[in-house]
């Protein structure tokens, strides 16, 4: 009778441990009560291109504003119960008591903010000691325990299985291997290295947990997007399809951190190079313009995530216009990528984006319609799991300049 009472909204605004904390003896117990709406709608970037696709997997609504007459535009609605959880549960058994502990204590990868229409203009959500505040974090606390529920620390033996791991992505990084996908559209696999990828991990999280950091965001009838997103530079609104000088909760966007920036550099200046050896007397900068990011989407799936086609076309004319290159980095678990000339993903070409590939999108590619359509479960390299601890799922930077 209690639960009844409960309003679907009042649920959503409590996270999984005080959910947990309330209605469970224990803490293993699932709760999933307060799942909302179908899933697995396509989602995307730009509401002008917005496709509903059917959903995955029929569910019953448990909140009416949310349910079968659904956003017309894209966007997926979460589903919390949706077995992403089986996989962090895997992870974080509870059987250890310490671990409970340090469970307990740290904040959990719950939905995060979710967005709401309504402007936060103070820093009340940043307050920790406000109960809106729950930052999202993509990473596990220092200790973990393995799936087996034997406890795990990194430790020097780890380190040597793993380093095996890490040579065989650095040598990779030295003998480049690329793909040209399109006039001005590259792939560089694995060019992020060990060090690099685990600083990109170790950065993200740090400002994601913070003001402007990582939330779930929707579209003006409520459609969520079926990933947790966190603009640099700029604030990209989905509301709006503009980019603003603040973000969902009213803070400034953290700026782009110059490592960044020069990975993206060194990117665009590898590409160059390898378009030179194609073809000595190309004018390869106007086949992939040059470009220094001012602005960074962070988009984190995890494995239930998706992004509907779209072209990315919200960045200012000129910069449109000159065909200056998006650059987008794939950290974590692989994911699929669409890419075409129209929106129709049966026309779409498709390849798998990996733990360190970059992929640049810009001369006569820059309009190229794109989306994640899936994420590979199990798929993110042991090293980086063990050693920046990022949760089960794929982190995507992408780098334009508006
Ligand atoms: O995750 C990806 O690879 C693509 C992301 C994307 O297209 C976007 O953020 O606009
Ligand atoms: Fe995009």
């Amino acid at each position: 009778m209690t639960l009844c009472r409960i309003s679907a909204s009042a649920i959503l605004s409590l996270n999984r441990m005080t959910l947990c904390r309330l209605f469970a003896p224990s803490y293993r117990v699932r709760v999933s009560c307060y799942s909302v709406g179908n899933r697995a709608m396509s989602c995307s970037r730009s509401s002008e291109l917005m496709s509903v696709s059917p959903p995955l997997q029929p569910q019953k609504s448990a909140d009416s504003a949310s349910s079968s007459s659904g956003p017309k535009i894209g966007g997926c609605l979460e589903n919390e119960s949706s077995d992403d959880w089986n996989s962090h549960e895997k992870w974080f058994s509870l059987r250890n008591p310490q671990i409970q502990d340090d469970y307990r204590a740290y904040p959990m990868p719950t939905p995060g903010r979710i967005f709401s229409p309504k402007r936060v203009v103070n820093n009340d959500l940043h307050n920790e000691t406000s109960p809106s505040f729950r930052p999202f974090n993509i990473c596990y606390p220092e200790m973990r325990i393995s799936g087996r529920g034997t406890p795990v620390k990194l430790n020097a033996s780890l380190f040597t299985q793993n380093k095996q791991k890490r040579m065989e992505n650095e040598c990779l990084k030295n003998g480049i291997e690329w793909h040209k996908l399109g006039p001005g559209m590259i792939l560089l696999k694995s060019f992020l290295g060990h060090d690099n990828q685990i600083e990109i991990v170790r950065i993200c999280q740090k400002l994601g947990a913070g003001p402007g950091g990582f939330y779930q965001p929707g579209y003006s009838d409520g459609a969520k997007l079926r990933l947790k997103m966190m603009c640099l530079g700029k604030n990209w609104n989905p509301q709006t399809s503009a980019y603003e000088d603040t973000c969902f909760d009213g803070s400034k966007p953290p700026d782009i951190p110059n490592k960044f920036k020069d990975l993206v550099l060194r990117a665009i200046t590898s590409s160059h190079e390898l378009l030179k050896q194609e073809n000595r007397f190309a004018d390869v900068k106007k086949i992939l313009p040059s470009m220094t990011p001012d602005l960074c989407i962070v988009n984190f799936y995890r494995n239930t995530g998706c992004l509907g086609l779209h072209q990315d076309k919200d960045e200012s004319k000129e910069s449109i216009g000159r065909g200056l290159p998006v650059v987008s980095f794939s950290i974590g678990d692989s994911g699929d990528f669409l890419y075409g000339k129209k929106r129709d993903e049966k026309k779409a070409s498709r390849i798998k984006l990996e733990s360190g590939d970059v992929l640049i999108f810009g001369g006569k590619s820059r309009d190229v319609f794109h989306g994640v359509p899936c994420i590979h479960r199990d798929t993110m390299p042991n090293w980086l799991r063990d050693e920046s601890r990022l949760f089960p799922g794929r982190l995507n930077l992408t780098f334009r300049k508006y």
